[in-house]
């Protein structure tokens, strides 16, 4: 959580060549965002994750999507720092709670945050968090379990325009997205391009436009 918040930003990215992973992962390194989140969509995540934990050992090594407590495993043994998933799936938590691996459920509703938090979650994966209702629904659900300390990880329609309207809330430590990492860029090699694209975001975070 130390880092994450650190971070205030997470790059979620998938990747659809295996080649592509370390060179994303480090031309967001080099812009100063160190926290990703790379997705189990394709075939080549599993290798891609193990090319960014073996390769990139500064990379804060989030995985996404992970949908099953096999996947749980196999993304621990790749080498990931952290999990989360679009749902609240308490076979896929419970995994996590018994291989170590710090992990963040999705929720968007009161009762998926009471199953979360009965499973011992205090951070949470807000998601779709735009799509749900945003700050004011975020605001809304929060509030009755607010003296419990949880902490929130929006992801979902989040962009540069409405990042900083999240990273105000105290119960949000860091956001994310898709929207840092563009796919045009990954896919002509335009590192440098990205290096800015992600540069900017780092920028309006560490100028206090953001309250982290
Ligand atoms: O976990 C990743 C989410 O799909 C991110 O949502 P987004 O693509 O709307 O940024
Ligand atoms: C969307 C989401 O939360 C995930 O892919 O993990």
């Amino acid at each position: 959580m130390g880092r994450l918040k650190r971070s205030g930003v997470v790059a979620g990215f998938a990747v659809d060549q295996v080649e592509h992973a370390v060179p994303t992962a480090e031309a967001l390194l080099a812009a100063g965002i160190d926290a990703i989140e790379l997705t189990l969509r394709t075939d080549v995540a599993l290798d891609a994750v193990k090319a960014i934990a073996d390769g990139l050992p500064d990379i804060l090594l989030g995985v996404g999507t992970i949908l099953t407590p096999e996947q749980l495993v196999q993304v621990k043994e790749a080498g990931a720092h952290f999990g989360v998933s679009p749902g609240m799936n308490p076979r896929v938590v419970q995994a996590a709670v018994e291989h170590g691996l710090p992990f963040a459920p999705g929720i968007c509703t009161p009762s998926d945050l009471e199953a979360a938090i009965e499973l011992g979650c205090r951070f949470v994966k807000f998601f779709p968090a735009e799509a749900s209702g945003g700050v004011n629904y975020l605001k809304s659900m929060a509030a009755p379990y607010r003296h419990l300390g949880i902490q929130y990880f929006p992801l979902g329609g989040l962009n540069a325009g409405n990042m900083k309207d999240y990273l105000e809330l105290d119960n949000v430590p860091t956001i994310g997205g898709s929207w840092i990492v563009e796919k045009g860029l990954v896919e002509s090699g335009d590192w440098n391009g990205l290096s800015a694209r992600a540069a900017e975001v780092r920028e309006m975070i560490n100028k206090g436009a953001c309250n982290v």
